[in-house]
């Protein structure tokens, strides 16, 4: 396992912000961890990223606790903070040669070739500009860029996608899931964007107030809630739309009856943004 957690909790002064959270993560795996604003996401990412000391529990990071970790275990990660505002007057493909000597030590492919960094993560047009010139998107591309110049063996991503649009959404989400794929990099990563996370996510952990209350697949999150699917068609000029738990039967026998008369069909069913609506409401409620 790249990532076991037992047991972990943490206490700040005396108000305990995470009980027993325990999860695990192999190589390649994406884990999306969610929740709302003061979960504990970020507590418990910097406990992974050995920058913050847990109260109790096991963990263990590239098979290392990470309360006790030296540069080595440090260069086999990479880490995208929500944000960070230095390196102003540094011209971008400076900072990045800057940055990966830093592992150069550490692998003969590390760091990750400048140029190529660059195209990953769509910032070749801006490799000679100033980092305080650059647009908000672009800057979060740089911070992505600074967070892969290693080749890290696990990626921690918080929020990494803030500001992007759309074209660059895609764009990243397609390098992530590349990463894991070509490469095995375990990718831990928060986010407020569901979409987000059902596309990149193998795996999603809900985390409210301190506390796991879902775990699974995109797929396996939305079908355990209970909600209807809205179905849309017409009949001629007719439209119709009707909400059903079940779908599918209702379909089938609606094309039994009507056939080809059914024209313009849609079926929406919930979304992992329903299912976190419903599990998270559910635990406070
Ligand atoms: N240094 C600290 N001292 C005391 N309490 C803290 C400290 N850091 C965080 N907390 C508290 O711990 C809880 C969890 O915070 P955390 O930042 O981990 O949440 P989060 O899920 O990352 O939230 P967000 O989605 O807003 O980033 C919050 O109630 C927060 O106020």
């Amino acid at each position: 396992m790249v990532l076991t957690v037992e047991g972990l909790r943490m206490r700040y002064g005396d108000t305990d912000v995470l009980h027993e959270v325990s999860f695990q993560a192999r190589a390649g795996e994406v884990l999306a961890l969610l929740g709302p604003n003061g979960a504990g996401k970020s507590t418990t990412i910097e406990i992974l990223e050995g920058f913050r000391l847990r109260s109790a529990g096991r963990v263990e990071v590239l098979g290392v606790d990470p309360a006790g970790a030296d540069e080595r275990w440090r260069a086999r990660i990479g880490i995208v903070l929500q944000s960070w505002r230095d390196h102003g007057n540094w011209r971008v493909r400076e900072l990045l040669e800057h940055q990966g000597a830093y592992y150069a030590p550490y692998g003969a492919d590390r760091p990750w070739p400048v140029d190529d960094l660059l195209a990953a993560v769509g910032l070749t047009a801006s490799a000679r500009q100033k980092v305080r010139t650059l647009s908000g998107g672009q800057r979060r591309r740089l911070d992505v860029a600074i967070g892969l110049v290693g080749r890290p063996e696990l990626l921690f991503l918080d929020e990494p996608t803030t500001g992007f649009d759309p074209a660059a959404r895609r764009e990243f989400h397609d390098l992530i899931a590349g990463l894991a794929a070509d490469q095995q990099t375990t990718i831990l990563l928060t986010t407020h964007d569901l979409p987000e996370a059902a596309r990149l996510a193998d795996r999603i952990l809900i985390l409210t107030a301190g506390r796991i209350v879902a775990t699974g697949t995109p797929t396996d999150l939305t079908t355990s809630i209970t909600a209807p699917h809205d179905v849309r068609y017409t009949l001629g000029v007719q439209q119709f739309q009707h909400q059903i738990l079940d779908s599918t039967p209702f379909v089938q026998a609606l094309f039994a009856q009507h056939g080809d008369a059914v024209q313009n069909l849609e079926v929406h069913r919930p979304t992992l943004e329903d299912a976190y609506l419903a599990l998270v409401n559910g635990v406070q409620s």
